[in-house]
């Protein structure tokens, strides 16, 4: 369903939180509908939520782990309260809530080498943030009625995957189908065997490269949407996944985990378990898009990385 979301929902969210005389300029719309919203007062992302992907108390647990996380220093944006001291409203269908915005550009976009002045830094860099992040998860007491999805057995591999259930994506050829079968199973029986020895937990569940802002030296995570209990391997495969192509991978990769274990240690055997995990998802999660600008051709982006990674993994494993 498509909805004409003009200035008016715009304006009466603002209202909400008492900025009716604030700018709002439209940021992204794809999944969230996000604005950039400035006043005297500040800059903030308003966020109009998506319907239907996260009910409303998954939605306030989202924003109450991420006001904690601010609260704990990390570099994440924090839940501004409206006016009636929420922090989000309904708006519609939908519900909003706006947060800080956070000062930066994205550390990439996928399709593109990166374009770091140096790259090794960052990544490590990204990996200390994330091993405070997770140490930051821990360390909080969550409230009773938290509710996030869980990116386990269930949630990767299961008959209905969070994501979705990527081995019946129409798209993919006998071969590829058979491939990822195969890995659907052995992955099961593989995650199921190491999985009480793994480190568990809140993860970001999204940390690519457009959900990074650098700024100068400076590191900070938006788009907590995907977030929810799960291995901390899965946000390490999540930030790597998109780097494949670059011709620095493999020192990238070092860098990272050198990094998270500056403040967290990290058992990365089976990191291309998770990779394999991490690449599925998205050969999932394409199909209920597959009619949108640019879906194509990230199909086949998706399913060639399943294919490169889940091969190796059978290959590696077999
Ligand atoms: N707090 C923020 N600070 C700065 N930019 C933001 C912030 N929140 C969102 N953005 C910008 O809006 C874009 C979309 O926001 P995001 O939360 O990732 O929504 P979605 O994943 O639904 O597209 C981001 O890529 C970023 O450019
Ligand atoms: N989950 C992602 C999928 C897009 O992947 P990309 O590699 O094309 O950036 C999203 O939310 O956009």
């Amino acid at each position: 369903m498509t909805e004409d979301f003009d200035v008016d929902p715009v304006d009466k969210a603002l209202a909400l939180w008492g900025l009716q005389n604030a700018s709002a300029r439209f940021v992204a719309g794809r999944e969230n509908r996000v604005y950039r919203v400035e006043d005297a007062s500040g800059t903030y992302a308003l966020r109009l939520r998506r319907p239907g992907y996260r009910g409303a108390d998954e939605l306030a647990s989202e924003l109450h782990w991420l006001f904690a996380m601010a609260d704990a220093g990390l570099n994440v944006p924090e839940p501004q309260k409206s006016l009636t001291g929420a922090l989000m409203e309904p708006l519609g269908e939908r519900h909003v809530d706006l947060l800080e915005w956070l000062s930066g550009k994205p550390l990439g976009q996928s399709r593109d080498p990166l374009e770091l002045d140096d790259s090794v830094a960052t990544f490590r860099d990204l990996g200390r943030m994330m091993a405070k992040l997770h140490n930051a998860c821990d360390a909080w007491q969550r409230p009773s009625w938290f509710k996030r999805c869980h990116w386990n057995l269930d949630g990767f591999l299961g008959e209905a995957p969070l994501w979705g259930r990527f081995w019946e994506n129409s798209t993919l050829d006998v071969e590829t189908r058979t491939l990822l079968v195969e890995f659907r199973e052995k992955a099961t029986a593989d995650l199921a065997a190491v999985q009480e020895g793994l480190d568990y937990g809140l993860v970001h569940g999204d940390l690519v490269r457009e959900n990074v802002m650098v700024d100068g030296d400076q590191l900070s995570m938006i788009d907590f949407d995907d977030g929810g209990f799960g291995f901390r391997l899965f946000d390490v495969a999540t930030a790597l996944i998109k780097n494949l192509g670059e011709p620095n991978f493999p020192d990238l990769q070092a860098a990272l985990i050198g990094g998270y274990r500056e403040y967290r240690p990290l058992d990365d055997r089976h990191l291309p378990l998770f990779m394999g995990l991490r690449a599925v998802t998205y050969v999932g999660w394409i199909v209920p898009r597959m009619e949108e600008e640019g879906s194509p051709a990230r199909n086949i982006r998706f399913i060639n990385t399943a294919r490169d990674l889940c091969g190796a993994y059978l290959n590696k494993t077999a």
